[in-house]
């Protein structure tokens, strides 16, 4: 089998979008702006560097007839320049079936400046959609490739719970135990920038979801890069009463020291690593102890080839994964591991930060129900193909 086309379109969301209450999410770009208005000198919230309202899709054809299906999610455009540029001349002619090499060819070629960030993201949407064709090839679901079921069915927790008005994220938290829903990950809205006032309001949020979903389920705490070392050294005393599973990107990512401090302390495992890359980034986290769960995206930390690695290393260490994001690239790797106890999920939702724009291009992700998720052993591939009843809500950049 030969690879004879590669091709990666921009599907830029042109259609309704939620805009952000104030406080939404408290994120790495706190620090930096006007927070009492919690927006920058240009009027936007500090959120809105990460919006993911554009999504790079990419198609590899093979001489064999078979279309694989991949996707990146950060600097779609850029990662696209990435793919034509430099990904596509490596591929041409190659064989999906030598996806070690072509993963190695990759992020080699593109070492001096990809090996982090973008670069990575690109190569993994490449690499998903090499998997997409290998699993069509041999007419099995890509976990079948990569262990097997190690579970009936995916559990899943559900993934939202933005800061808004506390009644109205206690209504949200309601609907979603009423759906089956056992784990729940709910976001921060403030930070050091917020002062003594801010921690108070990041402690009655966590009350009053609690006391919603109680004591017996998960709950997840998000701060998304929005705190420091100094203030999470402070949050976490005051938030070990609540029994969070984790808490989640406290820091930026490059602190590895500042998540190892957080850790030792020993209240709540922190969890990270939707913004790491790479099976090198991941060693780093685990010798030095800075993260208790794992969780890399798929279409971000260097695809399939390097994600499977990826899973193989944190067993060694018995760090759990917890793919960020959900979405058929990391169910995949939850299906097939022992050491992937459960998925996150965003389920369809109006589009907001973007987490929820893969239902608007993709068909064929699972919905969840009551609390799991299921992938078919008769569904070759990853399981995905392009949704067209939204099509005329995108701007598709080829
Ligand atoms: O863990 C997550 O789901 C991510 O951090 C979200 O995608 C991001 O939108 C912040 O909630
Ligand atoms: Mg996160």
């Amino acid at each position: 089998m030969r690879i004879t086309s590669v091709r990666a379109r921009v599907f830029e969301w042109k259609g309704k979008t939620v805009p952000p209450q104030g406080n939404f999410c408290s994120n790495a770009m706190d620090l930096v702006y006007d927070n009492r208005k919690n927006q920058h000198a240009s009027g936007q919230d500090t959120m809105n560097t990460f919006r993911f309202h554009g999504w790079t899709v990419v198609e590899i054809e093979t001489d064999t007839g078979l279309t694989g299906l991949g996707n990146v999610a950060l600097a779609p455009k850029i990662a696209k320049a990435i793919i034509d540029e430099y990904l596509t001349p490596l591929l041409m002619g190659q064989d999906p079936w030598d996806y070690e090499y072509l993963n190695q060819r990759m992020y080699r070629a593109t070492h001096a400046w990809g090996r982090k960030g973008v670069g990575m993201a690109a190569i993994s949407a490449v690499d998903i959609a090499i998997w997409d064709i290998l699993g069509k090839s041999v007419n099995q679901p890509v976990f079948k490739l990569l262990g097997g079921r190690t579970k009936e069915k995916i559990p899943c927790y559900y993934s939202k719970l933005y800061r808004t008005d506390l009644k109205e994220m206690q209504a949200e938290a309601q609907k979603f135990v009423d759906q089956g829903f056992r784990a729940f990950k709910m976001r921060f809205g403030y930070g050091p920038a917020h002062g003594q006032q801010g921690v108070v309001e990041n402690l009655k949020s966590v009350e009053a979801v609690r006391e919603v979903i109680g004591y017996d389920n998960d709950l997840m705490l998000e701060c998304y890069m929005g705190w420091n070392l100094e203030y999470a050294k402070r949050m976490l005393p005051k938030l070990a009463k609540y029994q969070p599973r984790w808490l989640e990107e406290p820091v930026i990512a490059d602190d590895i020291d500042g998540y190892a401090e957080l850790s030792a302390m020993n209240i709540m495992p922190i969890s990270g690593g939707e913004h790491e890359f790479s099976l090198y980034g991941f060693k780093q986290l685990l010798e030095r102890k800075a993260v208790g769960v794992v969780q890399y995206d798929t279409n971000r930390v260097g695809g399939i080839t390097m994600a499977h690695k990826i899973n193989a290393l944190c067993e060694a260490y018995s760090v759990p994964v917890i793919p960020h994001a959900g979405q058929m690239h990391n169910y995949h790797l939850t299906m097939s591991s022992l050491n992937c106890p459960m998925s996150e999920y965003f389920p369809m939702f109006d589009v907001e930060v973007g987490n929820e724009l893969f239902y608007y291009i993709f068909e064929g992700e699972p919905v969840a129900e009551n609390g799991f998720l299921q992938l078919r052993d008769d569904v070759p591939g990853l399981g995905l193909t392009l949704k067209t009843e939204f099509l005329d809500q995108f701007d598709i950049i080829e």
